[in-house]
C-alpha cells in the first residue's frame, strides 16, 4: 500500500580543529589564499550538522527510520570520528592532503553516513559558523 514520504532530521554539535592548507603549494600560495585560516596552529570551530533522511512511513512500526538508529548512526559517523579532533591530524581522509574545508567536511559526513543509513540519507548540512552554511545530497558532476 503506498505510504506518505518524510524527512526527519537530527542535530549534532561538534567542536574540532583544523587549519586551511594545501601541502602541494607553497607556504606564500597558501598564505595568499587561505589567509587567517592559514595560521600555523589552526583555529576551532563548534561545527552544527544536520542529517536528513526521508523515505515512506513503514506500516508496522510508524517509522521513516528509527531515530535511536539514525542517533547511533551520527554518533558513528560523525562525533567518534571528528569531535574534539585535530580534524587535519586525526582523520585519515583528511590526512592526506584534502583540504578541510566545510565542503569537504560535509561530503565526509555523507560518506561515513552512507554505511548507516543506506538510502535513506538525503541531506547533510553543516554551519561551520552561524553565518557559513553548506549542504550535500550526493551530487557528483
Ligand atoms: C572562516 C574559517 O574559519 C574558515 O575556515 C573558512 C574560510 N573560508 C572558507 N571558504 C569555503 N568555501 N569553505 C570553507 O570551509 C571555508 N572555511
Ligand atoms: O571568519 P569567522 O571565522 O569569524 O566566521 P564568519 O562567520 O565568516 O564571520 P564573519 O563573516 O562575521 O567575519
Ligand atoms: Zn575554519
Amino acid at each position: 500500500m503506498k505510504q506518505p514520504v518524510l524527512t526527519m532530521t537530527r542535530r549534532e554539535t561538534f567542536s574540532a580543529s583544523h587549519r586551511l592548507h594545501n601541502p602541494t603549494l607553497s607556504d606564500e600560495e597558501n598564505a595568499r589564499i587561505f589567509g587567517k585560516c592559514n595560521s600555523p596552529n589552526g583555529h576551532g570551530h563548534n561545527y552544527v550538522v544536520e542529517v536528513t533522511v526521508k523515505g515512506p512511513v513503514d506500516e508496522k512500526t510508524g517509522m521513516v527510520m528509527d531515530l535511536v538508529e539514525l542517533k547511533k548512526a551520527v554518533e558513528e559517523a560523525i562525533m567518534k570520528p571528528l569531535d574534539h579532533k585535530n580534524i587535519d591530524k586525526d582523520v585519515e581522509y583528511f590526512r592526506n592532503g584534502v583540504v578541510s574545508t566545510t565542503e569537504n567536511v560535509t561530503v565526509f559526513i555523507w560518506n561515513q553516513l552512507k554505511n548507516y543509513t543506506k538510502e535513506l540519507l538525503h541531506e547533510v548540512k553543516v554551519f561551520e559558523t552561524e553565518k557559513n552554511i553548506f549542504s550535500y545530497r550526493g551530487d557528483i558532476l
